[in-house]
């Protein structure tokens, strides 16, 4: 967590004046882009991207791709509906220059990818890149046939010498600290010699939510894969070897970004609809409608999409976020207006996410006045009457979002760095005043809440 040196626009985040009561469109998933995008990349044959996420992670994502020599095109899908991507795969080709950003999607799904180039593919990327962990990836694609030039640290900066092929094979990696080093090994697999066997070695696993949605996405594309949870031994997946599907996939609206919108419903005793909800996801963001619903709202999920209706108070909450680390700031942030203390764990990963998240959210929510303590693995939160002062987001997308939800409720809060949402989430200023029905030109957002009565528990 390092405070930039320059002071990006103060954002002065909208105070709620009304129950929320919104349709709030949401873009396409981070994750299931980058996937997407790497599976079509790796196919014997072109495919479709429908609605996939348009921001800094996924751009990133293709333009590596595209320097590798994968065609990503514009288009407008087969059918002729809705903005799309024509991914027409390539050999793929080094030397070329990867930059990673802060995508941790990037620097780990890609290095495999890079194995299969015919040349060097050297990764670099912001400085927090430096400090998040990519041994599980480096080291295991060292044991199954690659070279790799890195300071042996673990870390960015490093060159792939791509062989055009990479034997592959069993491989033991401990992925307690990222569960995107097994969905990195497993993503490329088909394409490797042999498959590859990856078992897990280490303490436990976060965010398994994410490994089934690549297996499930590795079988759509026609991948045979073996994993624990259909049987296989626990803690291994095996992938064979095999050529990849070209498919037409629409990619589904990204539930975590819903977070913040729905957490809106909750603070202000609103109702919310994000359109296109999914009846069935691997996405963790799926998880926000039993978590939020403990924390005093409920929900009513419809072929329509999931429209979520606060009950005029937050109650806090005991809740194991392993599987969901991602939503934890938008929780805390919650947990942070509610009517009883929250205990947030099984988070200590979140430490090594975009900054580290739980100094971040302590450290800044207690800035506001908040009584927020760290924990070995996570969080406890003692809600506290919260003044305004300004929210720092240390460029963590995730920060900017729980900042906003706090403004809803707390007068003269400003987001430093708003802008950082462009990671995953480029809109989302005026998605966020478009939905409290604040002029703002809002993209995708239609609201009630201009003239609507005051907040149930009075924001
Ligand atoms: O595979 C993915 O798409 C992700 C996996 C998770 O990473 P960690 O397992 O490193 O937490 C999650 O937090 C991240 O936002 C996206
Ligand atoms: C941890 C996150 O992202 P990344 O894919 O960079 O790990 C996140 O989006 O919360």
């Amino acid at each position: 967590m390092t405070e930039s040196s320059v002071h990006p626009a103060l954002w002065p985040a909208p105070r709620a004046t009304g129950a929320v009561d919104a349709t709030v469109t949401v873009p396409g998933s981070k994750s299931v882009t980058n996937r997407a995008l790497v599976l079509a990349s790796l196919s014997s044959e072109p495919g479709w991207l429908r609605r996939p996420l348009r921001s800094r992670d996924t751009l990133l994502m293709a333009q590596a791709l595209r320097a590798m020599g994968v065609g990503i095109e514009e288009g407008v899908g087969p059918d002729g509906s809705g903005e799309a991507w024509r991914v027409i795969p390539a050999g793929l080709h080094g030397p070329a220059q990867v930059d990673v950003g802060n995508a941790g999607t990037v620097m780990r799904f890609l290095p495999p990818v890079a194995c299969l180039a015919d040349g060097p593919v050297h990764f670099d990327g912001d400085p927090r890149s430096y400090e998040r962990p990519l041994h599980g990836v480096i080291d295991a694609l060292k044991s199954l046939g690659a070279r790799i030039d890195d300071d042996g640290r673990g870390t960015l900066p490093l060159t792939v010498h791509g062989a055009g092929a990479l034997d592959g094979g069993p491989v033991s990696i401990d992925a307690s600290s990222s569960s995107q080093f097994v969905s990195a090994l497993l993503l490329s697999a088909p394409r490797f010699n042999q498959g590859v066997e990856v078992r897990h070695t280490g303490s436990a696993l976060p965010s398994m939510p994410h490994i089934r949605m690549t297996v499930d996405m590795l079988r759509s594309v026609g991948a045979q894969v073996d994993e624990p949870e259909s049987g296989g031994e626990p803690d291994v997946w095996r992938v064979s070897p095999s050529a990849l599907l070209g498919r037409d996939l629409t990619v589904e609206p990204d539930l975590s970004n819903a977070q913040p919108f729905l957490a809106a419903a909750l603070v202000t005793g609103g109702r919310v609809t994000v359109p296109d909800w999914p009846l069935r996801t691997t996405q963790p963001g799926d998880a926000l409608r039993e978590i939020f619903t403990a924390m005093g709202g409920a929900c009513e999920l419809t072929e329509r999409g999931l429209t979520f209706t606060g009950t005029g108070s937050v109650h806090g909450i005991d809740v194991d976020l392993s599987e969901v680390g991602e939503l934890t700031p938008g929780i805390a942030a919650l947990a942070a207006l509610a009517d009883s203390p929250s205990t947030l764990r099984g988070v200590a990963h979140l430490r090594l996410h975009e900054t580290d998240r739980l100094a971040a959210l302590t450290k800044e929510i207690n800035g506001l006045g908040g009584d927020v303590t760290e924990t070995a693995d996570g969080l406890r939160i003692n809600p506290r009457p919260l003044h305004g002062g300004t929210f720092h987001t240390y460029d963590d997308h995730r920060m900017a979002t729980a900042g906003a939800i706090i403004g809803l409720a707390v007068a003269g809060v400003e987001i430093e760095n708003v802008a950082t949402t462009a990671k995953t989430l480029p809109d989302f200023p005026d998605m966020w005043t478009g939905m409290l029905g604040e002029p703002s030109g809002a993209v995708g957002v239609s609201s009630g809440a201009l003239g609507a009565p005051a907040a149930r528990r009075g924001v």
